[in-house]
């Protein structure tokens, strides 16, 4: 499955972008990976899911990108060739765009590593139009729908720390206000809530409920 606007190279190379689930969990065979970011948009939880992390009655809220040409975004870029190429594009349709309402753009990666050139990369945006979609809300607002939602693949906020996880691990040197906010409001409501003890992550990230 070829979505409409995937590039790919004479070398029958193609690279893949991920900013959300994908820098922790791709779940599809590929030759080599990279750390480094797209210019022009900033990554927001304002797509909603109502599938992996949420449901159709509290759908959760997972990562998108919306354009502004002050930001850059950061996470993985996976190479794929060959045969990866229509296997992790069949696979990605389904579950970026079939379950997850995301559309494939083509941007510029610019490796982490110095020396390295930038890369033309697909992407998977959710767009305002999505059904889906849930758009800007306060990051307590997030919080507090982050804290209460899961889905057929575990809890919302698995997804979150997760991601602010790689993002300290790889990326130590990037201000991501937006997700450490968040990530900060989920644990200050469980420290609040009734004085349940805050899930540390380790146990979040077990997935534990
Ligand atoms: N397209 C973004 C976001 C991808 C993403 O998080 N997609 C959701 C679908 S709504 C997903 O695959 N979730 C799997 C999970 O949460 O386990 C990326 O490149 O990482």
């Amino acid at each position: 499955m070829k979505p409409r606007d995937v590039v790919i190279n004479e070398k029958s190379e193609l690279w893949i972008f991920g900013y959300g689930s994908l820098v922790w969990k791709p779940d599809f065979a590929y030759k080599r990976s990279k750390v480094g970011c797209i210019k022009g948009y900033k990554r927001r939880f304002w797509h909603g899911d109502d599938f992996y992390r949420g449901d159709k009655e509290n759908p959760g809220r997972v990562a998108t990108l919306v354009e502004d040409q002050e930001a850059c975004t950061w996470g993985v870029a996976y190479e794929v060739t060959d045969s990866q190429i229509e296997e992790s594009l069949q696979y990605l349709n389904m579950r970026e765009v079939v379950l997850g309402g995301y559309i494939t753009e083509m941007v510029e990666f610019i490796p982490k590593e110095k020396g390295e050139g930038a890369l033309l990369a697909l992407v998977y945006i959710a767009t305002s139009d999505n059904p889906i979609y849930l758009g800007p809300a306060s990051d307590k607002e997030i919080a507090a729908q982050i804290a209460i939602c899961r889905g057929n693949t575990g809890h919302n906020i698995e997804y979150l720390v997760r991601l602010a996880e790689f993002m300290r691990l790889y990326c130590p040197e990037v201000e991501d206000e937006h997700l450490f906010s968040i990530e900060a409001a989920v644990l200050n409501i469980f420290h609040h809530c009734g004085g349940i003890k805050p899930p540390d992550q380790k146990c979040l990230l077990m997935g534990a409920s």
